[in-house]
């Protein structure tokens, strides 16, 4: 808005670790993938992963958790602007889950075929 101060860009971080705080402990799917990014930490520790998997893990984390936090906050605005039934409120909500769930399930195969080498390779070993 023209005139209007900015804030701080200590204070623009502190709404957003809000936002993300918010997401955590008002979505189920958000404690599921922070569990799952808890359990991939770990396992990467344990195995030993390589820098290039925990990158890979990392942006795929980072890539979930930042599109369900997109998601929750397209939730909000289409409950804001509407409460009743309407179809493009359906569009917009299901094709936002839909967004999550495509990142979800790459992630899921990703992570199987970074893992998947390091557990039978420890099962050989021992
Ligand atoms: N205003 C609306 N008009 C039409 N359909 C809607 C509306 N609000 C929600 N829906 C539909 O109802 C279903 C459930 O929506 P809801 O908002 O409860 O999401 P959800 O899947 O339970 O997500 P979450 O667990 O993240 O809250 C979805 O298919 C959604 O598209």
């Amino acid at each position: 808005m023209p005139g209007k101060k900015k804030n701080p860009l200590w204070r623009s971080f502190g709404y957003a670790f809000a936002g993300i705080w918010t997401g955590i402990r008002k979505e189920r799917n958000m404690k599921i993938h922070c569990t799952a990014l808890l359990m991939v930490v770990i396992a990467g520790i344990a195995f030993r992963i390589t820098v290039s998997e925990w990158c890979i893990c990392i942006v795929l984390c980072a890539l979930v958790m930042s599109l369900e936090l997109v998601n929750t906050a397209l939730e909000a605005v289409v409950d804001l602007v509407t409460e009743e039934k309407k179809p493009l409120a359906k569009i917009a909500k299901d094709t936002a889950a839909g967004a999550v769930l495509i990142a979800a399930i790459a992630s899921v195969i990703i992570g199987l075929l970074i893992f998947v080498p390091h557990i039978a390779g420890w099962f050989i070993q021992s």
